[in-house]
């Protein structure tokens, strides 16, 4: 069966992947055929965002098993499934969907281990969509009246299996005729932002401004944003977040001008495994895109560089964070873990 978002496209035998990359000047989509296609794929992040790089690896590891064929075996996957986790390192989807395959593949070998793969990773590819369409709903409740919000890097369809996780409550309440405008942060240094939120919610119709992320503290300051809200990439047990780097900042200003910031994720950016965000590791990219921006090198040629693409947010910065289960007001431990259990 063939399943189709915006940047993932599922056809049994193969994966396709929009590279983005190259969005918005160019549509180009890469064939995905195994395990060490999808770990390129997400390491040079032509696919990105949490949610989607969990689909990615999955389908990735369905393929690889197809390409065992008859050999096809827990133990035969155990090399692609090292591939792939060593793809990139903060998003846990990526390890949330490898550890719910493996947990299939343990008693299933062949033609059966095949079709179980590929019947999950598909599985989870739906599912993530029905999660960004239910937060969808719960995050648009939370929003003030014609609310104009800040949003920062990109968590839309191209960041998932479809909808969005912030970019979903995004669309959810631009439906419901109750979102003013949306303020897009460029979200240097990879520019989601600028290449990709914009590019969503102008294809969408949705008003949207963008920004240079340092304008995002002058925007509080006249009163200019009544929320602001973003995705995540990994949870921990007390509510620390990390997310896009940048996002750190956007809280302190968030709560320095007492302007709501809330987070959305589905249930599997959670990891209840790390009790607090110093546990997280953090993904260092590297220098050159800092230095240049699509290949164009504008600071000095070796000039020294820290490029950390995520940061962790305080859960006592945060003043909801949105599931498809709920939503989880004042987050620490007890409120986490009690949303868990369900
Ligand atoms: C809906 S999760 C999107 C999440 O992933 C992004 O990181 P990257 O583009 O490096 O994969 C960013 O942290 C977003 O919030």
């Amino acid at each position: 069966m063939a399943i189709n978002s915006a940047a993932i496209r599922w056809h049994d035998d193969h994966l396709e992947l929009l590279d983005q990359r190259r969005l918005p000047a160019e549509t180009i989509w890469l064939p995905i055929h195994g395990s060490d296609d999808a770990a390129t794929a997400i390491h040079d992040m032509v696919v990105r965002g949490a949610p989607a790089i969990g689909i990615t690896a999955a389908y990735g590891l369905a393929l690889e098993a197809a390409r065992l064929g008859d050999d096809a075996s827990a133990a035969a996957l155990a090399p692609a499934i090292a591939t792939l986790a060593a793809s990139r390192p903060t998003a846990v989807n990526l390890f949330w969907a490898l550890e719910r395959l493996q947990r299939i593949a343990s008693d299933l070998s062949g033609a059966a281990l095949i079709s179980a793969l590929k019947a999950d990773a598909q599985a989870i590819h739906q599912e993530d969509l029905a999660a960004n369409q239910r937060m969808g709903e719960l995050g648009a409740d939370l929003l003030p009246a014609n609310a104009s919000v800040y949003t920062h890097c990109n968590t839309g369809a191209l960041a998932t299996g479809g909808h969005g996780t912030a970019l979903g409550i995004i669309r959810t309440a631009w439906s419901r005729g109750n979102l003013q405008q949306v303020y897009a942060g460029e979200t240097r240094p990879w520019l989601q932002g600028s290449r990709l939120t914009s590019w969503e919610l102008l294809n969408d119709g949705i008003p949207v401004t963008l920004v240079a992320d340092s304008a995002a503290g002058q925007l509080m300051q006249q009163g200019k944003v009544q929320a602001v809200i973003v995705g995540a990439d990994r949870i921990t047990a007390n509510g620390d977040t990390a997310n896009k780097i940048g996002t750190y900042n956007l809280a302190v200003l968030a709560r320095h001008h007492g302007i709501p910031f809330i987070v959305a994720a589905p249930l599997s950016t959670l990891d209840a495994e790390l009790p607090d965000g110093s546990h997280i590791v953090i993904e260092e990219r590297d220098a050159s895109e800092v230095r240049s921006i699509q290949g164009k090198t504008l600071a000095p040629a070796h000039c020294p560089v820290y490029n950390p693409a995520f940061d962790v947010t305080p859960a006592e910065l945060i003043t909801a964070i949105v599931t498809e289960r709920g939503v989880i007001r004042a987050p620490s431990t007890d409120t986490l873990l009690a949303h868990l259990r369900g």
